[in-house]
């Protein structure tokens, strides 16, 4: 069965429109049109080849990354792309470059941290990339006085970087401020005076983070001017003399809610990316359970296939939402900056640090999880997921291990509980917290497996939850004499807690995008089986909080999982049409396996005679190894 659409009687089985579901997920028509036409762009460039990557040594693929980026950049301005046309040709073309931090967090810092003065000298130099910066705040060893180690674009790239160091005046520490060093001579691109800088080495995968010159930093009395000290937050006289403005002192951290809210987005893209592979993939796979001499059976069919994809399908999609408001919350609290008021800085933070943990840990295992998905195929580069797989788990590290950020979304739970008895009304994702009284002893009043389906249930079930952890967390800490030591002690709680509470923001954001108006034939019904899968999927794998915390009974957790199968039956007819709505190009899938046609088998063949090691019937080493070794047993067995 060669060329046509393998998967056109998939396509047929939709019971939705697909191109407004496409409109759904992109974010607006306009979005969609952008972000079509640029994905098309890209995918007809042969400059922007990727299928060779995992094959390249790192010097040719670093070499080509530069390449990329230079012609990337070419573009354009030849076609005088805006910003969101360049962001999304980034995301098409696929790889992590020097660039990234330059845009990402470079300019951000200085925008965020730097004094209007500041920001016009070095912006328009940024902006034209006059001068290529990155962000050096990671140390090789704790503290803020060894190596910095890691920064992206710092080891071969980079003129210029923000570097996170210690202020000390007169003796005095002031704590970690910005400051913008020049590393690189802008004529012969050999490092400064006093500046120590290279590549720190190969990272996990081939290809993959590998087109990332991650560099290590040193400085042997390097002066820069005081002018280069980032100083919107904190100012130092020419006389010498330390002053802070009228600003919280955490805006010297705002670039990370920045990057921390784009990461989210990103975790929806990744995620979908794999699960749109093991999706197309999984409906092309037939194995066993022939009956009566047909066909066998499609893998998707198998209710142990869906109920590891489906989850993770689902999982996209409220990524994708919860991503959408995190950029509105984003918005909003930079606006607010702008005025003065600093009132829900701490609520981002805690919002960017604990959705970043929760989506990008679950994007790694479900990365993973994919390529299980995808059998032994799933394993061949040419399926595109040990790539990404590689590519992506980092994520779960830089901006934040995610351990430590649920410990920063915990202290502010605890502080929110704290403020309670003062008066203070929570807002915002804790409101939730006001109705304390009300959620520490409710009962949920699910009689039959349908009533999983209420919004209402489903939202007070995780509201419970998530109180009764938090509740629970605080009584314990209470119990301590030093609260630092208790925090220490019930760390691993505080996480489970914290955890609870972005599942439950994840849940309600879900709901909430149910509740406008959306359009399009079926649209709004497919996306609320998604949003039940993913509340019951969740509550069924933490059933031991929702049963220990007593938020539900055994006999409601039951019910739950019966409602769950249903919903899997109910999205199995739509599944190739979810994920054809993602509209990604093959070129940006860089799967076989995944596809848009289906055609997967005699690609798979195709692509492996390409392989270097097929260029030659014989390959090299076997005359000079192998062959001296067959021709000494066969003289040892005429022996
Ligand atoms: C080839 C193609 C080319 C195409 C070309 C196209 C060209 C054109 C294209 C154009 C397109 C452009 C494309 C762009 C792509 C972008 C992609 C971006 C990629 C990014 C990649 C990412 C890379 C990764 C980068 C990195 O990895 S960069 C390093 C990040 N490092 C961390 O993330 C450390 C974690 N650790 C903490 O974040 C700790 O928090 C610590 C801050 C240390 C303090 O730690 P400590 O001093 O101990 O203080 P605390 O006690 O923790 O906090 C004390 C008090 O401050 C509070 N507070 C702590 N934080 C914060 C905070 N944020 N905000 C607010 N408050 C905070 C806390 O609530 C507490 O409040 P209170 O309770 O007092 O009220
Ligand atoms: C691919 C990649 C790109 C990066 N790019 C950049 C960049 O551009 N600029 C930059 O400055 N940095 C960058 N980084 C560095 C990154 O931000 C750090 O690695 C990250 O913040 C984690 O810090 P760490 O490596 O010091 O880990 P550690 O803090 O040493 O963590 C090690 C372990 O200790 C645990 N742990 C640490 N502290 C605590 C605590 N308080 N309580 C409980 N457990 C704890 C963690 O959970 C983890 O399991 C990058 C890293 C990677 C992998």
């Amino acid at each position: 069965m060669e060329g046509g659409d393998h998967l056109a009687h998939e396509r047929k089985k939709a019971q939705f429109d697909v191109e407004a579901m496409k409109i759904v997920w992109a974010g607006s028509r306009h979005a969609f049109e952008v972000s079509d036409r640029i994905s098309k762009l890209v995918a007809s460039d042969p400059a922007f080849r990727k299928d060779n990557r995992p094959m390249l040594s790192r010097k040719e693929l670093f070499k080509n990354t530069l390449r990329k980026a230079a012609y990337a950049w070419k573009r354009i301005i030849e076609l005088r792309l805006s910003e969101e046309e360049a962001s999304k040709l980034r995301f098409y073309v696929d790889e992590p470059a020097f660039t990234d931090l330059h845009w990402g967090m470079f300019l951000p810092a200085i925008k965020g941290q730097g004094t209007e003065e500041q920001q016009q000298k070095w912006l328009p130099l940024a902006y034209k990339m006059q001068i290529i910066g990155c962000y050096a705040q990671t140390e090789l060893g704790h503290g803020s006085n060894s190596s910095k180690w890691w920064p992206g674009g710092l080891g071969k790239i980079s003129t210029h970087a923000v570097v996170y160091a210690r202020l000390i005046t007169d003796g005095q520490d002031h704590g970690v401020h910005g400051f913008i060093v020049q590393l690189r001579s802008l004529d012969d691109h050999s490092p400064l005076p006093g500046i120590t800088v290279g590549d720190i080495g190969m990272k996990f995968g081939n290809g993959a983070y590998n087109t990332m010159d991650n560099g290590v930093l040193r400085f042997d009395h390097v002066r820069i001017p005081r002018d280069q000290m980032l100083m919107k937050v904190s100012q130092v006289s020419r006389e010498g003399k330390y002053s802070q403005s009228n600003v919280p002192r955490q805006l010297v951290y705002g670039t990370m809610v920045f990057v921390r809210q784009t990461i989210v987005a990103d975790a929806s893209c990744a995620l979908s990316r794999a699960v749109c592979i093991a999706t197309r993939y999984s409906a092309v796979r037939r194995q066993f359970g022939s009956q009566n001499g047909g066909p066998e059976t499609q893998v998707i069919d198998y209710k142990t296939q869906q109920s590891r994809l489906f989850p993770l399908l689902a999982s996209a999609y409220a990524f994708r939402f919860v991503g959408e408001w995190l950029k509105w919350l984003y918005t909003d609290v930079t606006q607010r900056l702008q005025a003065n008021d600093f009132s829900t800085l701490p609520e981002a933070h805690a919002c960017t640090a604990g959705l970043k943990s929760l989506t990008t840990a679950a994007t790694a295992d479900g990365i993973e999880e994919c390529r299980k998905l995808c059998g032994g195929h799933g394993y061949l580069c040419s399926s595109g997921l040990p790539e990404l797989f590689a590519v992506y788990v980092p994520a779960c590290t830089y901006e934040g291990d995610n351990t430590v950020l649920l410990l920063q979304v915990a202290r502010f739970l605890v502080k929110t509980l704290s403020q309670l008895g003062s008066g203070k009304q929570p807002v915002g994702t804790t409101a939730y917290m006001g109705q304390v009284e009300h959620l520490m002893q409710c009962h949920c009043n699910v009689q039959k497996a349908e009533d999983w389906l209420k919004p209402a249930v489903i939202l007070e079930a995780f509201e419970a939850r998530s109180a009764r952890m938090s509740v629970a967390c605080a009584k314990n800490l209470s119990k301590f004499t030093n609260p630092e030591e208790g925090f220490a002690e019930l760390s691993g709680d505080l996480v489970e807690a914290a955890i609870a509470h972005c599942q439950l923001i994840i849940v309600s954001k879900f709901i909430e995008k149910l509740q406008q108006d959306i359009p399009g034939k079926g649209v709004k019904q497919q996306l609320g089986v998604l949003c039940n899968i993913y509340a019951l999927f969740l509550l069924h794998k933490h059933q031991g909080d929702f049963l220990s915390t007593g938020c539900i009974t055994p006999k409601q957790a039951y019910l739950a999982n019966e409602q769950l199968r249903a919903l899997y039956s109910q999205a199995r007819p739509n599944a190739i049409a979810l994920v054809d709505a993602f509209n990604y190009t093959d070129h940006y899938l860089g799967s076989i396996l995944g596809c848009y046609d289906g055609n997967v088998y005699p690609k798979l063949y195709e692509a492996a005679w390409k392989d270097p090691l097929n260029d030659s019937v014989v390959p090299d080493g076997y005359r000079e190894y192998i062959w001296p070794m067959l021709k000494q047993q066969l003289r040892t067995a005429r022996l």
